[in-house]
């Protein structure tokens, strides 16, 4: 764990900050003293993540935004600005998704899950480093992955390009604004429990003891897991590294080996 103060007198924006990851990523952001702003469509996820962050001695704002929406990304920022007055860290990690072969998927489906995760993070990007740009500031961009950026992934082929097109971006982004002093990162959590992934994803005990199968280290990860990792990507321990992705996923894109067998 890194030591309370790391992300002192910080704010960060954190995109589906009500749920799932990115309420973990707001906790531990909160209890290393980054101020945080909570951004999804649904006020009620957003209102009780705060509060949680309050009753621990935290500071979060809560702004509904569909990220979808550039007009409601460009309120998301002003209302940041006006309440603290500097942003410093952004984490694109509002997502959708659901299994569906892809010859069933309809046009509003791929759309759906393709604009909140390719084009959602294009806008809260751009919005969010227009402003750093124009303030002659640096700042942190985290892109919220999987695995299947690069891997593929069967019956989520939404998810799965579009989720290649943040990769794209974030190592575009890294190059184009390092002389601007803006370092742009990815994780790539494997399966992890207690978000919003399971209901979608694996939503029997079946389905995910054999998510579990997959996994070398032989569990789901933890939130906690995540927010550790992605605290130390937008803390200054890790001023040098820009455009890389962190995949914490217990082995499981690695597979699990031809030859179980004869070892
Ligand atoms: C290793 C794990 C990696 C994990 C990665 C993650 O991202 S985990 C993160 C997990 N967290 C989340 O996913 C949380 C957020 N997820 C959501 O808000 C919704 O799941 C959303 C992505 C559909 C967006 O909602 P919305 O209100 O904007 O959209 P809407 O309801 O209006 O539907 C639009 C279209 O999609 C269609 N459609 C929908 N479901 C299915 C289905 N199962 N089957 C087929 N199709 C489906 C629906 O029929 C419609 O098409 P139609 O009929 O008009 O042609
Ligand atoms: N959990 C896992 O196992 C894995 C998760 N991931 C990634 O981790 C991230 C977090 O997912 P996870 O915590 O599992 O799932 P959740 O469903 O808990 O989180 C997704 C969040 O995105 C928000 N969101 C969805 N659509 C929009 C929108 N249009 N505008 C603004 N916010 C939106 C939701 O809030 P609201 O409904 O209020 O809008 C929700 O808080 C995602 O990027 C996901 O792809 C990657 C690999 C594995």
């Amino acid at each position: 764990m890194l030591p309370a103060g790391t992300l002192a007198d910080r704010v960060a924006i954190i995109t589906g900050g009500g749920t799932g990851l990115g309420k973990a990523m707001a906790l531990e952001f909160a209890r290393l003293g980054a101020r945080v702003v909570l951004a999804s469509r649904k006020q009620e996820n957003l209102e009780k993540a705060a509060a949680e962050i309050a009753g621990r001695g935290g500071e979060a704002l809560v702004v509904p935004t569909d990220v979808r929406d550039p007009g409601q990304v460009d309120n998301l920022v002003n209302r940041t600005l006006e309440r603290f007055g500097k942003i410093d860290i952004l984490v694109n990690n509002a997502a959708g998704n659901f299994v569906c072969p892809a010859e069933e998927l309809s046009v509003n489906g791929w759309n759906a899950v393709v604009n909140i995760v390719l084009n959602g993070t294009f806008y809260c990007t751009r919005a969010v480093a227009r402003h750093w740009i124009g303030q002659g500031r640096g700042g942190n961009i985290l892109n919220i992955i999987a695995t299947y950026a690069w891997t593929g992934g069967p019956g989520t082929v939404h998810s799965a390009a579009a989720k290649a097109g943040v990769l794209a971006m974030t190592r575009t982004l890294a190059v184009e604004w390092a002389p601007r002093g803006i370092r742009v990162n990815c994780i790539a959590p494997g399966p992890v429990d207690g978000t919003g992934a399971a209901p979608q994803l694996w939503p029997t005990e079946e389905a995910r003891q054999a998510v579990i199968q997959a996994v070398p280290l032989g569990r789901m990860g933890t939130p906690e897991e995540i927010a550790h990792a992605a605290a130390y990507l937008v803390s200054d321990y890790a001023g040098f590294i820009t455009g890389e992705v962190l995949t914490i996923d217990g082995g499981t894109w690695l597979g699990r080996g031809l030859f179980k067998g004869s070892r």
